[in-house]
């Protein structure tokens, strides 16, 4: 486990959509530098998780921290301003924006004004195939493009924390091979990634350790290892 500070963690989360109960004394943590897959069943609110923290879903019992700030009322912004940024389910691109104004939209709309290593050069670098297409409409890319675009405007707000949301859903092999590597890369870099996956093969490979999840809560955790497979179907399996 790392020894590094605490990102991200909840205790003993409870959160709502309306009346529908969905964590159930939900806990977890995210340490500087980290590499933690969150996995489960498809329903078991791993979703919820980044929703509560965005303020898209009702937090009504339990706390979460954001580094050293006590998030009582999630808002979307402040999970931003503390450094962690989110690529959501189903990606999220601007229909009406360019690839390069998506990007910027990354760095802006983070609003915390944190500087680092990333930059739309240093994007370009990570993407070569998003430089090629600058100009082009974010939503008249291919559906991998579109996941590289969502994860380079998430880099833009260098942040601390990415919690990357079933990013390879829906995409060719080849592709997802593609992010495996990109996502090592972004790690090697500093940042910690909180990775929700339903594709094992591709947890083992970027994660260093993981947490499983039903019915709104953690029910087993563990380092992921060269012997790990077998363990971490179990939880996704239906
Ligand atoms: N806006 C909503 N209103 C009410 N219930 C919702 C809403 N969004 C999700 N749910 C329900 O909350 C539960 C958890 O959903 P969530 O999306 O967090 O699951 P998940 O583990 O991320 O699954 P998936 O892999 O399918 O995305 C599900 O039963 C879902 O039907």
């Amino acid at each position: 486990m790392s020894s590094g500070k605490s990102l991200l963690r909840l205790d003993g989360v409870h959160a709502y959509y309306g009346a529908a109960h969905i964590l159930h004394g939900m806990n977890l943590e995210v340490k500087e530098g980290e590499r933690v897959a969150l996995i489960g069943r498809n329903g078991v609110g791993k979703t919820t998780v980044v929703n509560t923290i965005l303020g898209l879903a009702t937090l009504k019992a339990g706390s979460i921290r954001l580094g050293d700030y006590a998030l009582t009322q999630p808002r979307t912004y402040l999970a931003a301003q503390h450094g962690i940024a989110v690529v959501p389910q189903g990606r999220r691109i601007v229909a009406n924006l360019t690839v390069e104004e998506n990007l910027q939209l990354g760095a802006a709309t983070m609003g915390s004004g944190r500087k680092g290593h990333w930059t739309v050069p240093e994007i370009y670098k990570l993407f070569p195939i998003l430089q090629e297409r600058a100009h082009t409409p974010g939503t008249a890319l291919s559906g991998g493009q579109q996941q590289m675009l969502a994860v380079g405007r998430a880099l833009m707000a260098n942040p601390a924390l990415i919690l990357l949301d079933e990013p390879t859903e829906g995409l060719a092999p080849v592709i997802v091979d593609q992010l495996g590597v990109i996502f090592n890369q972004v790690a090697a870099q500093g940042t910690a990634l909180l990775l929700i996956e339903q594709n094992m093969t591709l947890v083992m490979r970027v994660a260093e350790r993981y947490c499983a999840m039903a019915k709104g809560a953690i029910v087993a955790k563990g380092r992921v290892h060269e012997e790990s497979l077998d363990e971490l179907h179990k939880h996704v399996m239906v």
